[in-house]
């Protein structure tokens, strides 16, 4: 039988993919619907302006949304999915932990706390335990995690493919598109025709989740990755895909051959949103590009090319689906392995 989920943030863009990946789902059925209070009392047609690239699924369409609170979600729903502005998500996501649901968050509020797993399942699946931790911690019955920032999951795969050869120093230029600042985020004026070198508090969540989500997990603590990450972001005028520039120094010598095949070779899951290969390298040096690759995978691997040695260590070139690797599908897929992992 299908677990009953609901969707905090329904009605925003990240809300309305993860309709998009949860209706067709087979472990998953869609019960409820929350959004802000303007929104509340409607019914998801008339509240969502439905902008995914896929008709609006007509069961969903005629739920009702029901405002962003424990007492206005039906005790019976198993599994949240949020997708709310962060510092919404900073005060009601622990309300809903507190009353019993286990919620998988994309929104970026306390990715970084100690007791809250930050997994990428591919890349760090046994981190999901710290949930005991947090259990004790804070007597809740449900449950808080968390799936990185869209920009983290697009290169951390990477890195995780090279670890054992030591890692010693990354960095990372992004190129984002524009949809992760979401619909209404940069204006047509700001980007077309333009690039803007800075998205706020983007560098800082690179290289502090990286590190995290690399760290190691002993069953009672978190430690993390001591690698150095230094990271620069920049919106440029694509829709979907974030692609990133990466330099790797490793302890042990890695030439570009090898890093390919490491890559290549690193492990996907059997979870059903998980891609059958997580990494794709190309040979081609003018791919990934964010037009062509973005859905390899169904929008969940993570494409990469352009490996080449430099003197500042091996270089490529990275690229994910920002809503669907980097967003929805990362915090579906988290749930996932929580089902797989008796969390629900
Ligand atoms: N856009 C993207 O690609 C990415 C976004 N994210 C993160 O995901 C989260 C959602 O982003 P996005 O979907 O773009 O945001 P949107 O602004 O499109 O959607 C926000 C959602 O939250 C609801 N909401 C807003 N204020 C409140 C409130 N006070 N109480 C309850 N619900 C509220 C909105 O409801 P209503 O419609 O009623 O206003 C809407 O459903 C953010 O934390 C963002 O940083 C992460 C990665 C990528
Ligand atoms: N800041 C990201 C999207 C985002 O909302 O990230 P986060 O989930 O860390 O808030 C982007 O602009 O592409």
């Amino acid at each position: 039988m299908a677990v009953r989920v609901g969707v905090l943030g329904a009605t925003g863009a990240v809300g309305q993919r993860l309709i998009q990946l949860l209706d067709p789902h087979p472990s998953f059925e869609i019960a409820a619907l929350t959004a802000s209070e303007d929104s509340a009392g409607k019914t998801y047609r008339q509240a969502a302006k439905w902008r995914v690239d896929s008709p609006i699924p007509d069961d969903v369409a005629e739920l009702t949304v029901s405002a962003t609170d424990p007492d206005e979600v039906p005790e019976d729903i198993d599994l949240l999915f949020s997708s709310l502005p962060s510092s919404v998500g900073a005060a009601v996501e622990p309300d809903f932990c507190e009353a019993g649901y286990v919620v998988s968050s994309n929104s970026s509020n306390a990715r970084m706390a100690d007791d809250v797993p930050l997994v990428v399942p591919e890349v760090n699946a046994d981190h999901l335990d710290l949930l005991e931790v947090q259990r004790d911690e804070r007597g809740w019955d449900g449950a808080l995690v968390k799936n990185p920032n869209c920009s983290t999951i697009t290169f951390v795969p990477t890195l995780a493919a090279l670890a054992e050869y030591g890692l010693e120093s990354v960095h990372v230029a992004t190129l984002q598109a524009v949809s992760g600042a979401g619909y209404d985020g940069v204006s047509s004026m700001e980007i077309i025709d333009n690039a803007i070198p800075h998205i706020g508090s983007e560098e800082d969540k690179l290289e502090t989740e990286s590190r995290k989500l690399l760290g190691d997990f002993d069953g009672a603590e978190l430690t993390h990755n001591d690698v150095e990450v230094s990271a620069s972001c920049n919106r440029i005028p694509t829709i979907d895909g974030h692609l990133e520039n990466v330099w790797v120094e490793t302890e042990e010598d890695l030439s570009p051959t090898k890093a390919a095949e490491e890559m290549e070779a690193y492990p996907s899951l059997d979870l059903r949103s998980s891609p059958d290969q997580l990494v794709h390298v190309f040979d081609a040096p003018d791919r990934p590009q964010p037009r062509m690759d973005r859905t390899i995978g169904d929008g969940m691997a993570i494409a990469a090319g352009g490996l080449q040695e430099t003197p500042f260590g091996l270089q490529y070139n990275c690229l994910a689906h920002n809503t669907i690797r980097g967003a929805a599908g990362a915090s579906v897929l988290n749930g996932e392995l929580l089902l797989e992992n008796g969390y629900l």
